[in-house]
């Protein structure tokens, strides 16, 4: 990343942020907790990082993620990891963190564990925030996933999902249950992501550019090259 790419995406994260604390704050003044669901990947640190310094009553709020892979919490490839060391630190170190993990061997027998877990959380949510891979994936519902349409049309929360270009099995909240939310907002950066989002927006199916699915809903698209 040169020096103005990393000034640009930190602006970006810093908007994206400011708009994040204000949609927490407006919901944690009509309800007692509220919900922030957040994506994984490389794009978010950033955003991770300013939001963590938001003046908020963090202990009233919860976060989960919209997908994980099926690794050890210790990985580098965890989402989870990266929540806990980037967003769940200074002022928001006293939110509530709820992983999309189990100890169960693979996410097909964790998935009904997990979908416990998350269903006491402050649905719908305050906001979810996307990302995209340069695939149109977003969340883990891929392309190639075996489970898309599973993924697409089911009504429970999660789904467990196998994806050949994916070195590991995943856990997903699924389309509906990502719609669930009062606000939605997607975060990617870079030309690469930019075109795929243009050919998602001309209108490619979501089983070919998943990111289509987020499509019925407002969607507040968050991009930086
Ligand atoms: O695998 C994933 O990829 C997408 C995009 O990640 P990025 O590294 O290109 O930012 C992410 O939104 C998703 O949560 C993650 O599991």
């Amino acid at each position: 990343m040169n020096h103005h790419q990393n000034h640009v995406r930190q602006q970006l994260a810093d908007q994206l942020a400011e708009a994040i604390a204000e949609a927490l704050k407006t919901d944690l003044a009509e309800q007692e907790r509220v919900l922030l669901v957040i994506s994984g990947g490389s794009t978010p640190v950033m955003f991770f990082q300013t939001l963590s310094t938001k003046s908020l009553p963090w202990e009233r709020v919860d976060i989960t993620l919209a997908d994980e892979r099926w690794v050890d919490e210790q990985s580098s490839e965890s989402n989870a990891r990266l929540v806990r060391e980037h967003l769940v630190q200074d002022k928001a170190s006293s939110a509530r963190f709820v992983p999309l993990t189990s100890t169960a061997a693979t996410p097909e027998q964790g998935v009904a564990d997990v979908s416990d877990q998350i269903t006491f959380l402050a649905w719908p949510a305050s906001a979810v925030v996307l990302g995209m891979g340069s695939d149109g994936h977003t969340a883990s519902l891929f392309p190639d996933s075996r489970e898309l349409d599973l993924a697409l049309s089911s009504g429970e929360p999660l789904v467990a999902v196998r994806t050949p270009s994916q070195p590991q099995p995943r856990i997903t909240l699924s389309a509906d249950r990502l719609h669930q939310a009062r606000r939605h907002f997607l975060h990617i950066t870079g030309e690469d992501k930019r075109t795929v989002l243009a050919r998602a927006l001309a209108g490619d199916d979501a089983r070919k550019l998943p990111i289509r699915a987020f499509f019925s809903c407002p969607l507040a698209i968050y991009w930086a090259p």
